[in-house]
């Protein structure tokens, strides 16, 4: 099985626990890898043959864009299951980062992963 991944992929959305968070949005950092088939595609040379990354980051964006959860948590569930509906995959890995959260660490986030049955 192969993989197509994307990083760092800027999603706008509205996110948080606390009242600040509540009144702005906020720009969070998106690492997704898709386990997929891409044998077809690795011979015909064709995007209809493949997921089109372009695509799946242009979805991501948009459920971000649409969502208003309190915890990274249930945003990342929203994504995977959008992701997993709309592009045939056989399984995803999703991390999220909040950037500039907690002065003393580099980077928070959640990571999962999503196989389909
Ligand atoms: N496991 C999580 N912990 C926390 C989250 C979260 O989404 N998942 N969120 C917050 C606050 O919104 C934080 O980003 C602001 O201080 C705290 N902990």
């Amino acid at each position: 099985m192969e993989q197509i991944f994307i990083t760092g992929l800027k999603i706008d959305t509205l996110i948080g626990v606390y009242d600040w968070e509540r009144t702005r949005r906020t720009e969070l950092e998106v690492d997704l890898t898709l386990e997929a088939d891409l044998s077809k595609a690795m011979t015909s040379d064709d995007v209809a043959d493949t997921i089109d990354y372009a695509a799946v980051a242009g979805h991501v964006q948009a459920i971000a864009a649409q969502s208003s959860f309190e915890l990274l948590e249930a945003l990342g569930k929203a994504i995977l299951d959008a992701v997993l509906t709309a592009f045939p995959v056989k399984g995803a890995t999703l991390r999220i980062i909040k950037p500039g959260i907690l002065p003393d660490a580099k980077q928070v986030g959640i990571q999962m992963s999503r196989a389909r049955y």
